[in-house]
């Protein structure tokens, strides 16, 4: 059965039979039977666990996030004409779920989703994650704590994303945000309507562009550090150079060999990778031939694990060429735009020609008429 029909089949089976199959499921999967939401207890031996050197590294990082965040905050845009005031207010998501992936557990991504969120000022967040061995990381329990969240439940895969989605076992939330492989992003995928999602943020990958001036082991560690993520990973090498190329050819390294860096700049934007690494003599050069691609990192001394991990950049990225139509995380992500308009009579009744006209044009009669009655 293809990716698309299994993921369909286990959500038509959570909303047909609710609770009972995220249970089931749970089972199967990850082995897990028993409370979903995370006990005070749990939160608290969670924090016992973490040594105190951790809990100051994770708290620095946090910060950066934060340092690097709030500069995306944006103010509503409004402007006063004829007396009228027209504009956009933006308003906090009321309610998000956001999955924290939990085969390799990443606590890190709780911190670039929920940095961002709080800063937006999302009041209700429910996380989800995968249990092992019927315990939450102790790691993504801390980074919760420390952001306010209390509410975590130990679930994960499609039925993770099928109960924030519909509302089982928890409150239903407005949109789902966090990566996952491609069980959980095939999820968000198909429940997108039901819900809002923030992208599709599945398995991750690597494009570098280099030249023969970079580093060839600063570079072949970088492509295989997003290669350790899963075997749905993938990593591109785009170079001008024999030697480089050659160096980096191992499993899992799609190596192409170009004639130019124009030549390596198009074969990304054909590509659209998460993550675009150009190491070159003059790496800025390149930036305005790039279209397409999450995140780009420019340089010897800008690789995606720090990225992932302490920049403050979010590692929150497209995937599966998705960066040809939808953007990294943002602040801005957690907020919804309202259009508002408050109009004087004064403009009213010069400009409403323009509406009875097109309400005729249209053929739309009640609309003539609301305009026409206003004295
Ligand atoms: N694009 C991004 O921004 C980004 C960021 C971080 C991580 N990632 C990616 O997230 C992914 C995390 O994957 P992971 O597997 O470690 O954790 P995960 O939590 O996404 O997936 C594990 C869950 O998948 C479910 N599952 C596993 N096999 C299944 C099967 N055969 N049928 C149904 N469900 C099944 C189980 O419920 C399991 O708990 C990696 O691919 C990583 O590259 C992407
Ligand atoms: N590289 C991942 C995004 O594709 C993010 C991550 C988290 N931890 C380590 N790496
Ligand atoms: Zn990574």
């Amino acid at each position: 059965m293809d990716l698309e029909s299994y993921v369909a089949e286990i959500l038509r089976d959570i909303r047909r039979r609710g609770i009972e199959a995220v249970k089931e499921y749970s089972r199967k999967f990850d082995g897990y039977e028993g409370e979903f939401l995370v006990s005070e207890e749990e939160f608290e031996e969670a924090e016992g666990q973490i040594p105190e050197k951790d809990k100051e590294i994770i708290k620095r990082t946090i910060e950066r996030i934060r340092f690097y965040h709030e500069k995306q905050l944006e103010n509503d845009k409004l402007y006063i004409k004829n007396a009228s005031i027209y504009g956009i207010i933006y308003k906090p998501i009321r309610r998000i779920g956001i999955y924290v992936p939990g085969g390799k557990p990443l606590p890190s991504t709780l911190m670039m989703v929920g940095v961002p969120a709080k800063i937006a000022g999302v009041k209700e967040i429910a996380v989800t994650t995968p249990p092992k061995n019927g315990k939450v990381n102790p790691y993504v329990l801390y980074v919760a704590r420390l952001l306010g969240i209390k509410e975590v439940y130990k679930l994960g895969g499609i039925q993770a994303i099928g109960a924030m989605a519909y509302g089982i076992g928890m409150k239903k939330v407005d949109k789902i945000f966090g990566p996952g492989n491609k069980f959980v992003n095939e999820a968000k995928r198909q429940v997108f309507g039901a819900v809002g999602i923030d992208s599709l943020a599945g398995p991750s990958e690597i494009a570098v562009i280099a030249d023969e001036t970079a580093d060839k082991k600063y570079v072949l560690y970088d492509l295989l550090s997003q290669l350790e993520h899963g075997k749905d990973s993938k990593a591109w090498l785009l170079t001008t150079s024999n030697e480089l190329a050659e160096y980096c050819r191992r499993d899992g390294i799609e190596v192409v060999l170009c004639e130019s860096l124009e030549e390596c700049a198009e074969k990304a934007n054909e590509i659209a990778p998460e993550h675009l690494e150009i190491i070159t003599e003059n790496p800025m050069g390149l930036v305005g031939l790039i279209d397409n691609a999450g995140a780009i990192y420019l340089g010897e001394y800008t690789p995606v694990p720090a990225a992932d991990y302490f920049l403050g950049v979010n590692h929150v990225l497209p995937t599966g060429g998705a960066a040809k139509f939808s953007s990294v995380l943002t602040v801005m992500d957690f907020m919804k735009r309202i259009s508002l308009a408050y109009v004087s009579r004064e403009e009213f009744l010069s400009e409403r020609y323009l509406g009875i006209r097109l309400a005729e044009i249209e053929g739309l009669e009640m609309h003539k008429r609301s305009m026409e009655v206003r004295k």
